[in-house]
């Protein structure tokens, strides 16, 4: 299959620090690729990069053949149109009502007619499960409908790619397994590729075509669900089997331990 996403040797520096150490993989088309690992690992920072709000410090990132970190500012916008992104935090406008959230590109953008980007926007809360919300405001929906109202703004413009960062992270287990489906369905119904950023390892295990551990901006394993599980890597290992012991933590005390010394 062809690979949609490719990323190459990304580097990415803020000051002296490195943050991504030479990370490489490629995500194929229509697949569903999970980028998982501890918190400060480096999973949002790579996935700015591939939405390019942020330029490494080296490396590629080229999708459907484009290096776009060599694009000029304002082709990068026009390329972003093929992707949508779904933010950490959901990030809608509290002062718009959930329709003008999901038109808002439409609306900022566009000539479009306010009563096509009203339809529009009610297509696209059907497709994830939400009719008849489109004159509510954010404050008075649910974390999970929050999440939804997202992801049909994320899809609004159609787009070929979606990236996911954290989609079910403050859900509970059943609101986090209906994200999970939704995931699923844009790909097997638009034939979406899929970036997903997360640390739960259900629902990258359960949707995972492959799945990347990132662990300090390097990539320790990259294989299908059941390669993961298989993988020997002791931090692999204490990562996926939720241990409180092992490198993981060993490391994390050297490091305060040095800070203390430091101090
Ligand atoms: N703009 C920035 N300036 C300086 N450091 C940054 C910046 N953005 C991220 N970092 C640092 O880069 C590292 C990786 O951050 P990143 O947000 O990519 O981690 P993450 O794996 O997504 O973590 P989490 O699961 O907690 O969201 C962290 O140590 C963070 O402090």
């Amino acid at each position: 299959m062809n690979s949609k996403i490719i990323v190459k040797n990304l580097v990415k520096k803020f000051g002296d620090r490195e943050v991504l150490k030479n990370i490489s993989f490629d995500v194929k088309e229509k697949e569903i690729f999970v980028l998982m690992g501890g918190s400060g690992s480096g999973k949002s920072t790579t996935i700015k990069h591939i939405i390019g709000l942020l330029k490494p410090t080296k490396g590629e990132i080229i999708i459907d053949g484009i290096d776009i970190t060599k694009l000029p500012e304002k082709e990068l916008i026009e390329f972003r149109k093929k992707m949508g992104y779904l933010f950490q935090e959901g990030a809608l406008f509290d002062s718009l009502k959930v329709w003008e959230n999901v038109g808002f590109y439409f609306l900022e953008n566009t000539d479009m007619p306010v009563k096509e980007i009203y339809k529009l926007a009610q297509e696209k809360l059907s497709l994830v499960g939400l009719k008849g919300i489109e004159e509510l405001y954010p404050s008075e929906l649910s974390g999970g409908m929050r999440k939804r109202v997202s992801l049909a703004r994320a899809i609004s413009t159609n787009p070929e790619i979606i990236l996911y960062d954290e989609p079910t992270s403050g859900l509970d287990p059943v609101t986090s397994a209906m994200i999970d489906n939704l995931i699923v369905n844009l790909r097997n119904s638009l034939g979406v590729t899929s970036i997903v950023v997360t640390h739960d390892l259900d629902s990258a295990f359960g949707i995972g075509d492959r799945i990347a551990m990132i662990h300090k901006g390097k990539i320790y394993a990259i294989g299908t669900p059941e390669e993961i599980r298989k993988n020997p890597d002791p931090i692999v290992q204490q990562f996926i089997n939720r241990k409180a012991e092992g490198p993981i933590t060993e490391e994390l005390f050297k490091e305060l331990k040095s800070e203390k010394l430091q101090k």
